[in-house]
């Protein structure tokens, strides 16, 4: 679970991009944020994990407020939340498998690290990740050579190798095409019911926010402007979301 209390952040002096927002993000659910462009969404997301930073408020996660933790508490705590991307964030000459593991990168040493060493028992996970993402036949292929959604599919593989307990999304679809959309929505939403994980996810669409989302956090000009379960979102809802 992560508890966000009067989270404030301010980019310049005049203007809050985030204005005392409370809200809390269960496990085992998806919550999509949505809310229209420079709502504050993306600073929401990023700030839960500290890469904003400079804000005002808490952030509880595992009863330690993630905005006082020294440098080596973050890292610990960054390691429990994995972050997917909108574009990827693969090295895109590396293949599947490659760029699973370094999902593990933050708990090697440097030299191995530098060295890429990896065990046997991480080759199997990062394989297992991959069949888990349906893509068990494309651990080899170089992810330059994968569609969208396939390198959308390894993102999540990657971040799954750091075996997080939160997972991120900031605009994990907009890239993609609405087949390729739903594949990943299908696997994000599983993995919050089947791993019990929280699942936070940045949408543009609110179509896609009803069909996966168990709570929806709709913010307006940095404001919560809703937080409640998918029933509750009616249309009055979303064009007070949107006004
Ligand atoms: N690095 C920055 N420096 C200054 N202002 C910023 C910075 N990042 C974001 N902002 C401002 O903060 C506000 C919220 O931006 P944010 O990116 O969080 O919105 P968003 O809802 O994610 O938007 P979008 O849906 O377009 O991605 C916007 O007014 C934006 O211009």
């Amino acid at each position: 679970m992560i508890q966000v209390t009067n989270l404030t952040k301010y980019y310049s002096a005049d203007k809050a991009s985030l204005a005392d927002v409370s809200v809390t993000f269960q496990p085992g659910e998806v919550t999509a944020i949505i809310g229209p462009s420079g709502a504050g969404k993306t600073t929401l997301l990023r700030s839960l994990n500290q890469l904003i930073r400079d804000d005002l408020g808490t952030i509880l996660f595992n009863d330690q407020d993630v905005r006082q933790l020294n440098r080596r508490g973050l890292k610990q705590v960054r390691r429990k939340i994995g972050m997917v991307f909108q574009n990827y964030n693969l090295i895109e000459p590396l293949t599947a498998i490659e760029n699973v593991l370094h999902g593990r990168l933050g708990e090697k040493g440097t030299l191995a690290g530098m060295l890429s060493l990896y065990s046997q028992d991480e080759k199997d996970q990062a394989l297992g990740l991959l069949s888990e993402v349906g893509l068990g036949d494309f651990c080899y292929q170089r992810c330059h050579d994968l569609s969208g959604g396939q390198k959308q599919r390894v993102g999540i593989a990657r971040a799954l190798m750091q075996a997080p307990d939160v997972l991120l999304c900031d605009e994990p679809i907009a890239s993609l095409d609405p087949k390729s959309a739903m594949v990943v929505m299908d696997i994000l939403s599983r993995l919050a019911r089947t791993k019990k994980m929280t699942v936070i996810v940045n949408l543009h669409q609110v179509d896609v926010a009803r069909t996966y989302a168990d709570h929806i956090v709709g913010i307006n000009q940095g404001r919560v402007a809703f937080d409640a379960p998918v029933s509750a979102l009616d249309d009055w809802a979303v064009t007070q979301i949107y006004r």
